[in-house]
């Protein structure tokens, strides 16, 4: 992501500042000079750079500040909040309800990954235990049916559209109803877009609105739009209420902060931002934590959800209970490999922990291993009950038995041997994990226990990896952070 630059600017310009050897009015305006300019840079609209200029200014004060106060800290402070602020009109978003049909209704110009982007919300509530089902009001573009249709085969979400009625407002009311009836809790309806801002559009759009009083309005904007971000926000917001805003393209070469700072246009929070073309590319938005990942500074918080929402609490006890105690089996590994499926692409999930970045796993590394788990899983999908819960390897030494798994489940032989290869590893590092203490989430560490893990794990860890995460003084940092976040719920997939 091309705003990562932007981070290890505006992380320069404060290291300056840290360097200099007065921290003076002249020294901050010089680290400000160089945020703004880093921040014009990625598109973020002018006025609001302006804006946080003056406010950093205005919190620090830097002429009335204590001495012995660490003058940087002061700033590094005010410039993290202020870009929270602005990513963050303080609104607070619609929250979906259980046991009601939630009405979310997608809005955008095209092109912007509306339809996309519906498909990845609706995947992303589905595994929170929402039932949703798509509607395809979009009767300007050809092939949007078919491409809406398309999605949801693929995710498994029920839709509707019609190839006969032109009217889309009608569709929208026809599917709503239908959905409504089947007791859908989560009904989405994508509308058209144009290619730019017209009035054809927004009547359209109203009507819409009229028609199926939707609960939420989610306005969808390309991330690589540029300072036309701010009106274009603006054109949907005065035309319909929207009331969320999911940032698409963050990924690649868009510059994000014209998209970004728009949010202030619209006065809705953004939800989620869409960091590819896959269904599982989309992250959930929070802007504290999108700021600290920026700064490199991680986003504990963002891990652990990831974790919750991949091991639902109820089965979390489970999992300990099998780490602290149990001893290894396929069946485990491959609900493992169940929940690193789950959890997306590794590379996002690694830019979450504090100190390590989503470029530890090289590019391409994470397709290739989702690639190689799900053969592994469709290996272990024709064994039987008695190997997958076998605790003594021994039956996998024979040969027919290899042969009959390998024949079963369509995989060559020799990936039937490294699945073993893989389950060996595994179990040694289930073996050392079973010695750690204090994951349980209750009660805390003691400094004793602590430093046992850390000997721990740091034999556990590749060397390469543990100096990329800082060395054992870094892990340190992270058990502490782990301890504060509540614990950590079982076992760690990924490491494996
Ligand atoms: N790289 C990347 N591509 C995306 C993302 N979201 C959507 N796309 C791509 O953007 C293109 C347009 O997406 P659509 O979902 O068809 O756009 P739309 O806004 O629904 O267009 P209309 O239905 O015509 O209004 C497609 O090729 C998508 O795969 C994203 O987060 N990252």
């Amino acid at each position: 992501m091309v705003l990562a630059e932007l981070g290890s600017k505006i992380n320069h310009a404060l290291r300056n500042m840290g360097t200099a050897s007065v921290v003076d009015e002249q020294a901050l305006d010089a680290c400000l000079k160089e945020i703004a300019t880093a921040l014009i840079q990625a598109d973020v609209n002018i006025k609001m750079v302006k804006q946080l200029r003056d406010n950093v200014k205005r919190q620090v004060q830097i002429e009335d500040l204590a001495a012995g106060l660490n003058k940087k800290r002061v700033i590094e402070k005010a410039v993290f909040s202020e870009l929270c602020s602005m990513l963050d009109p303080s609104t607070e978003p619609y929250e979906l309800k259980k046991g009601k049909s939630n009405v979310v209704m997608f809005v955008g110009l095209q092109g912007n990954g509306k339809t996309t982007t519906c498909t990845k919300y609706a995947y992303a509530n589905k595994r929170k235990g929402y039932r949703p089902a798509m509607i395809c009001a979009d009767t300007f573009r050809a092939g949007a049916f078919d491409q809406l249709k398309q999605n949801c085969t693929k995710a498994g979400i029920p839709f509707y559209g019609s190839y006969t009625e032109t009217d889309p407002a009608a569709i929208a009311q026809a599917g709503v109803d239908r959905f409504r009836q089947e007791k859908y809790d989560l009904i989405i309806v994508d509308t058209s877009g144009r290619h730019k801002q017209e009035d054809a559009l927004f009547e359209e759009m109203r009507e819409i609105e009229e028609a199926v009083q939707p609960d939420c309005i989610v306005f969808v904007i390309d991330g690589s739009v540029g300072q036309a971000a701010y009106d274009q926000a603006l054109a949907f917001k005065k035309t319909v209420p929207v009331g969320a805003v999911i940032v698409t393209k963050l990924d690649g070469h868009a510059k994000g902060g014209g998209a970004l700072s728009a949010v202030a246009a619209t006065d809705s929070p953004i939800i989620y931002i869409g960091t590819g073309e896959h269904i599982d590319q989309f992250e959930h938005f929070e802007a504290k934590s999108f700021v600290s990942r920026l700064l490199g500074l991680g986003d504990w918080h963002g891990f652990m959800d990831k974790i919750t929402d991949v091991i639902p609490e109820d089965q979390q006890p489970d999992l300990i209970e099998k780490l602290q105690g149990g001893t290894f089996t396929m069946r485990i590994l491959y609900e493992q490999y169940a929940n690193i499926m789950k959890m997306g692409p590794m590379s996002q999930v690694m830019s979450m922990i504090p100190g390590l970045g989503g470029d530890i796993i090289p590019k391409g590394a994470d397709e290739a291993s989702h690639e190689r788990m799900k053969h592994f899983m469709t290996v272990m999908d024709s064994m039987t009950d008695a190997e997958l819960d076998a605790t003594d390897m021994k039956i996998f030494q024979e040969e027919s038995r290899l042969r009959r798994i390998a024949m079963g489940s369509g995989r060559p032989a020799r990936e039937v041997g490294s699945l073993m290869q893989e389950f060996k590893k595994m179990s040694m590092m289930w073996g050392k994990m079973k010695g750690l203490k204090g994951f349980s989430g209750k009660g805390g560490m003691s400094a004793l226990t602590q430093r046992q893990n850390i000997n721990q794990m740091t034999k556990m860890l590749p060397p390469g990896l543990l100096n990329q995460m800082g060395g054992a003084g870094a892990l340190q940092n992270l058990m502490r952070q782990m301890e504060s976040g509540g614990g950590f719920p079982g076992g760690f997939p990924g490491l494996g």
